[in-house]
């Protein structure tokens, strides 16, 4: 179960001013409010998304949420455990940038991982097995990950992830890149994870496809401007933007305060 409450998360950056300038002044500041009240409450055996437009912070929650940014304010826990070590352990994190090491195998690349873990090399090498029959990359397991396809890189990356089996699975965009095939391949995956033969876990994935929100999950959180905006199943935002097709429920909830967002 992960818990996300009133997160904040501001980057202080260079602004250029506009225009070229070759004086040594001092480069102002621009604040980048990247997440500014984002709540999320992702329970067990369920498929929670995090649906919202390109920089609305999706990325930047998930982030905080993998421990690599601390937040301004707000509270993460998983499974009741603050953001640590503890809490990491019980967390399967797929990022945008996948970082396999080249020179290894595919099940070199899981094993090594599960060793960070703290897996003894058998357990490790075991599941990487159960885990290349699952996401169907047995053929995959002996080569080396240098010049694997996106889709493989992406399967890779996804078994290293699990090879603890975490009782949380966090994904970023995880079928940016994939074929249809892939993505099919995936979403069966995650709907094994979630259902009680795969362990029940508790998934949390951030989207900005609408079809990939409404073919898996079971509740989804409108994030739109570093805010939570709107929460519920597909059935229930679209009731509650009173749309029938969920791209218009979508556009409503995201965009309620903009002008001129055309249909
Ligand atoms: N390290 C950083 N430094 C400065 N600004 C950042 C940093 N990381 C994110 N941002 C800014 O924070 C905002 C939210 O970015 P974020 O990547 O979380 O959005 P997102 O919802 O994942 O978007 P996308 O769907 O485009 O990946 C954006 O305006 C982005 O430019």
């Amino acid at each position: 179960m992960i818990k996300i409450e009133q997160l904040h998360k501001s980057f202080s950056v260079k602004a250029t001013g506009g225009g070229m300038s070759l004086s040594f002044k001092k480069a102002p500041k621009q604040v980048i409010k990247a997440v500014q009240g984002i709540n999320v409450e992702a329970a067990d055996g369920r498929i929670t998304g995090l649906l919202g437009p390109n920089g609305a912070g999706k990325t930047t929650t998930l982030r905080m949420l993998g421990g690599l940014f601390k937040p301004d304010s707000g509270s993460i826990t998983v499974d009741g455990l603050p953001t640590g070590q503890a809490a990491l352990a019980r967390m399967g994190i797929l990022s945008d940038a996948h970082g396999l090491y080249p020179r290894l195998s595919a099940r070199e690349n899981i094993v090594y991982y599960g060793r960070l873990q703290g897996m003894s090399r058998d357990a490790a090498n075991q599941r990487a097995e159960q885990l290349a029959e699952m996401l169907d990359m047995k053929p995959l397991l002996e080569r080396r990950t240098d010049g694997f396809s996106q889709g493989e890189r992406m399967k890779t990356s996804l078994a290293r992830a699990l090879v603890h089996d975490p009782a949380n699975i966090v994904l970023d965009e995880p079928t940016n890149g994939l074929d249809v095939l892939a993505t099919r391949s995936l979403r069966e995956t995650l709907r094994h994870l979630r259902s009680p033969a795969g362990g029940a876990k508790c998934i949390v994935f951030s989207t900005h496809i609408m079809q990939e929100v409404e073919l898996l999950c079971d509740r989804v959180i409108i994030v739109s401007a570093g805010r939570s905006v709107a929460e519920g199943s597909v059935e229930e935002l679209l009731a509650q933007a009173g749309e029938s097709r969920f791209e218009d429920a979508f556009v409503k909830l995201a965009f309620a305060n903009k002008e001129g967002v055309a249909a």
